[in-house]
């Protein structure tokens, strides 16, 4: 039988890191995420667009109507780009845990006050329950508790994104963290 060789690159082994963005919907993450992989000249898998148009759904959710993502088919999905020894991908989502932990090297939470993404999901058109919903997700902090507990603290950096000022705080402070595990990197070669 053949062998397959699956190779699974970590951060120790990565050319460049890979960045997670990640906190509820409405709080930036697509915006901030495209901006970052531009700058750095790195991939973007914007997940919710990548399960769109890979339909990499499971069951249909009567609750909220609409099918559910499966896990299992987005991961094989992504899994070659992920674990390349390359690296240098973004990728957006609302949730972390999902991931395997070796994937990322930098992992962005967003936050934004109850009232700004109110306003922000009330724009996409979204149903009382689904803002409400989300708004509550935002109002624990169960993005930023995810985050912690499925990375190391120290790669977990929690960021406020309410203002395009933030916005660009943010693209800076990113890109920084980024150049900065370049040079690292550099040094040891
Ligand atoms: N820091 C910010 N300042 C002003 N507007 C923002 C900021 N971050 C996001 N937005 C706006 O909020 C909306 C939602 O942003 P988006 O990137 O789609 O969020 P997410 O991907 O987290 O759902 C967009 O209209 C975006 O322009």
């Amino acid at each position: 039988m053949e062998q397959q060789i699956i190779t699974m690159s970590t951060p120790e082994t990565r050319n460049k890191p890979n960045i997670l963005i990640t906190g509820s919907p409405g709080t930036g993450k697509s915006t901030l995420g495209q901006q970052v992989a531009d700058s750095l000249g790195f991939d973007f898998i914007e997940i919710g667009k990548e399960v769109r148009e890979n339909n990499l759904y499971g069951e249909f959710d009567e609750q909220y109507n609409c099918h559910v993502l499966d896990e299992d088919k987005l991961l094989d999905h992504i899994s070659d780009r992920m674990d390349s020894d390359d690296g240098g991908v973004v990728v957006d989502y609302h949730g972390c845990d999902l991931f395997p932990e070796r994937w990322f090297d930098i992992v962005v939470v967003l936050r934004c006050s109850t009232e700004k993404l109110f306003d922000r999901l009330q724009a996409r058109g979204y149903s009382e329950f689904k803002i409400k919903e989300n708004v509550e997700c935002e109002i624990f902090g169960s993005l930023l508790e995810e985050a912690k507990e499925s990375y190391k603290e120290e790669i977990v950096h929690e960021l406020q994104s309410e203002t395009p000022e933030e916005m660009e705080e943010n693209l800076e402070k990113i890109c920084e963290l980024a150049r900065a595990i370049n040079d690292e990197k550099a040094m040891d070669q």
